[in-house]
């Protein structure tokens, strides 16, 4: 029997809500299929950091690695699903159930009973950097949310994205969590080798772990 997949990927198109002041998400077509030509071909012109995403380390250092210098182990493999719902305007430590977090190669965190698709979310939680220091004391890989950022929107200093910096950690913004029940899964979100990008977009799945 085949395994189930939850696709956690936001759609990507002109209504997908975007960080204020980002450019405009664009497919365009450059040439049109007909009498004369056999095909349509089209690009795209979007932020880096639109919809479903991975950041990479250039993205909070200037000697960090580009989206095509990342390793592919942290985006694929078993990760751990939490609710968040819970929590204030930050995930803090007490929120979190470290049972189900120690240890864990990947966390994704949902904060979101239902995801705003239409709409821009200014007040979305972020994650205290404390939780990604014992994250990342705990081993931990790879930290996924469903929001645009690991910090609040108006952070200057990034400090959640510094803190997975220290331990070489990845990150997965922007992620569809609506349908995915708690537990443990395996995930799949791999960045484009896309050379001098900061972030790259991914398409993100969970599939139930293998029995
Ligand atoms: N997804 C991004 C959001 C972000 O940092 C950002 C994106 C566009 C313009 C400014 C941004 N951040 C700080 O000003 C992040 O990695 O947190
Ligand atoms: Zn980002
Ligand atoms: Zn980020």
């Amino acid at each position: 029997m085949a395994t189930r997949i939850w696709d956690i990927t936001q759609r990507l198109g002109k209504r997908t809500p975007l960080w204020p002041g980002e450019p405009d998400l664009v497919v365009q077509r450059n040439v049109q299929l007909g009498p004369d030509c056999p095909v349509n071909i089209g690009q795209v012109t979007a932020p880096l950091h639109a919809g479903t995403h991975a950041d990479a380390p250039l993205h909070y250092s200037n000697e960090g690695v580009d989206s095509a210098g990342s390793s592919l182990e942290p985006y694929i493999g078993p990760c751990v699903v939490v609710d968040m719902r819970h929590a204030g305007e930050r995930v803090e430590v007490e929120d979190c159930d470290w049972e189900a977090l120690e240890g864990a190669a990947r966390v994704l965190f949902r904060t979101y009973a239902t995801f705003p698709h239409d709409a821009w979310d200014e007040n979305f939680k972020a994650i205290a950097p404390e939780v990604i220091e014992r994250l990342r004391v705990g081993r931990t890989v790879l930290i996924g949310v469903d929001t645009p950022s690991l910090d609040p929107q108006s952070s200057k200093t990034m400090d959640a994205h510094h803190e997975v910096l220290a331990g070489d950690m990845r990150i997965l913004e922007g992620l569809v969590l609506d349908d995915v029940p708690p537990g443990e899964y395996e995930l799949i979100a791999l960045p484009l080798p896309l050379e001098g990008a900061d972030a790259s977009p991914v398409r993100a799945i969970l599939r139930e772990l293998a029995r």
